[in-house]
């Protein structure tokens, strides 16, 4: 398979070299300057030491205002700057000040864009003291937003950029990135951007917001991160005319053509980056979806957020709802409105979990599960024209062809939206639900809010107050009859940093379904009685970066534990690990 992969520099193969190879006395050739023959083109890297003007325009060391006296005369920014001080809590404050002035959350998000290229300590600080403020500016819903005007408000190129014109030199594209100790990669192709379709190359977005999150959230270091987008076109017939649009103007490739060149990708970052760099597929359509995650997860360390960590938070949110609701997993009855990636992924982890709870085998669990799609209840008789991810859910049953009647015949204990489709859960469907059960279960898990399966407010409202309710996007409390409601947010974001983190300290080489249940364990673990009491079936996300070291020390131990993990020996406290290898943005003193 590898051996596709030609050394496009010159000739010989890149594999015959060993990037851990060291030369010049044990010093690590990171950039492959001494390894590659007189003949092979290098990239020319230079490493040197910022100082004045160039220290005031590099994001990662910038400070700003809150340079000393003593680093102002070591480092030549005497006159560059204003004379006064300013330590980074009051450029904190006058930032988040300066923030909520605007009022347009795009334009929130621009600011904080801009910040981010200017001073990135700043930036994760911001984010990780407000996270609840921000969070829905660098994440959904307004990220979505920005992905559909890319075009229009793009500055600075931020991630790397792989297009079909860079077919046959991906690796040497990688190369250009200027860091070299990558630990996740978040590549989209920008063909399923949440609920918004596609996106082409402006998908870019979303791997810039989620790998700010590994970083906020998760304690990944930024210059670990890298966001990836490959543009093999787009079907958006909008954005194939846009004037503005940043990504390659044709259909998208297709068949063998896509195949082969997600394969260069896998290829490349493998022998660039070594077997532990972890790769997070997003937003990719479902046609793709599944078979890459198959494909590549015998061989590579990889993940797919939309079905695997969708399904570890969801599954986590349903262990702290039974604490309300009574019973066991294998007691409830469970209908999904949407049956792709989210949907399946999550009744697949449900299953498992339902079949280890009660050792009864995995076809038995799956009965206790029903999915609706576009064209109604998945049943038997629909089989033979299902794409392969829906077939273990055709149960006997006679055909419903929507979601109403298919809430009245199987009358679900829990109603999960996963459809990409704003307004699908009418007032009937809440109604119905509400009839049969004393306190429904809805989770409108579609993203952004404007693809919300309904609202907050909706839910509470037709259920008259008995709805337990958590959605994708945040939603404000709802005073229903005088009592206050607040929504969950079931959202991937508390799981994939603290994931992540958890497979890159304890070095693994393979993400294991068992990991996935053991992050969604570690975030059952954190939901409190107070949460539950207010009607949260998750944790407040101002406590996420000590969610994420417990989700990291769960993931970690089950990697021992199955023998993955190659940092050894294993260290013997994985919280107190975990929370120690976590990027902390407070500024360095600098000599
Ligand atoms: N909260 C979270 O953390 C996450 C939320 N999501 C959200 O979930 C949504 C779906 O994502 P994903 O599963 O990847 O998308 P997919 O495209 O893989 O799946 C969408 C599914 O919805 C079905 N569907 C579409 N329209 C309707 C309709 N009108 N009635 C019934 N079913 C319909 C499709 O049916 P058919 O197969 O027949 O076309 C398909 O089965 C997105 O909005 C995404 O943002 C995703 C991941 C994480
Ligand atoms: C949250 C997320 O991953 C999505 O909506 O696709
Ligand atoms: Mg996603």
């Amino acid at each position: 398979m590898e051996s596709t992969l030609k050394d496009v520099r010159g000739g010989a193969s890149v594999l015959d070299m060993d990037p851990k190879s060291t030369v010049g006395g044990g010093v690590e050739d990171s950039y492959g300057e001494d390894r590659a023959t007189e003949d092979q083109l290098v990239t020319p890297w230079t490493i040197s030491i910022a100082s004045g003007y160039t220290l005031l325009r590099d994001p990662r060391h910038n400070k700003g205002l809150a340079f000393t006296e003593k680093e102002r005369d070591s480092h030549y920014l005497r006159g560059l700057l204003p004379p006064v001080l300013m330590c980074q809590e009051l450029q904190e404050k006058k930032l988040m000040h300066n923030i909520r002035q605007y009022e347009v959350p795009l334009q929130k998000y621009m600011a904080l864009m801009d910040l981010e290229e200017r001073n990135e300590r700043l930036f994760y600080k911001l984010l990780i003291d407000n996270v609840e403020e921000l969070l829905p500016v660098v994440y959904t819903p307004t990220v979505g937003e920005a992905c559909q005007k890319y075009g229009s408000i793009f500055r600075r190129p931020q991630g790397l950029y792989i297009s079909l014109k860079e077919k046959g030199k991906i690796l040497e594209v990688l190369k250009n990135w200027p860091e070299r100790s990558i630990q996740v990669i978040v590549v989209t192709d920008g063909e399923r951007i949440l609920g918004l379709g596609d996106l082409g190359c402006q998908g870019m977005g979303i791997p810039v917001g989620k790998l700010a999150l590994y970083t906020a959230l998760g304690g990944v270091r930024p210059s670990a991160c890298l966001p990836i987008t490959i543009d093999v076109g787009t079907n958006n017939e909008t954005l194939l005319k846009e004037e503005f649009y940043i990504g390659l103007k044709q259909r998208r490739a297709t068949g063998k053509e896509y195949a082969d060149f997600l394969h260069e990708f896998m290829t490349a970052v493998k022998q660039n980056y070594g077997e532990k760099v972890l790769v997070q597929f997003e937003d990719f359509a479902n046609h793709n979806a599944f078979e890459l995650l198959s494909k590549y997860g015998t061989t590579h360390l990889v993940f797919n957020d939309d079905i695997q960590g969708t399904a570890a938070v969801v599954l986590a949110g349903l262990v702290g709802a039974l604490k309300i609701l009574g019973g066991t997993l294998a007691e409830h009855t469970f209908l999904f409105l949407g049956a792709g990636e989210a949907g399946t992924g999550i009744a697949e982890l449900i299953a498992l979990e339902m079949s280890k709870q009660t050792k009864a085998p995995l076809e038995e669990t799956r009965k206790k599960i029903w999915l609706v799609d576009s064209k109604g209840l998945i049943v038997n008789a629909r089989k033979e024209s299902l794409q392969h991810f829906k077939k273990p859910w055709a149960h006997e049953h006679e055909p419903v062809k929507d979601l109403l009647n298919a809430v009245k015949v199987i009358k679900p204990t829990v109603l999960i939206g996963t459809s990409g489709v704003g307004k699908t859960f009418t007032k009937e469907v809440i109604e119905a639900m509400a009839s049969f059960n004393k306190k429904p279960l809805i989770m409108a898990l579609s993203n952004p809010t404007s693809q919300s399966e309904c609202t907050a407010e909706e839910a509470y409202t037709w259920s008259q107050g008995r709805a337990i309710f958590a959605c994708g996007s945040p939603f404000e409390p709802v005073e229903y009859d005088g009592i206050v409601h607040v929504p969950g947010q079931s959202n991937n974001a508390y799981i994939f940093p603290g994931l992540g983190l958890g497979l890159v300290i304890s070095g693994a080489i393979r993400v294991h379904d068992d990991m996935l249940l053991a992050a969604s364990e570690a975030l059952a673990g954190q939901v409190t009685q107070e949460c539950l009491d207010k009607g949260s079936i998750y944790p407040p996300f101002s406590n996420i970066r000590k969610i994420s070291a417990n989700i990291a020390a769960n993931v970690a131990a089950k990697a021992y534990e199955l023998r993955l993990a190659t940092r050894l020996p294993r260290p013997e406290n994985l919280v107190k690990y975990a929370e120690s290898c976590m990027y902390t943005p407070n500024y360095r003193t600098y000599r």
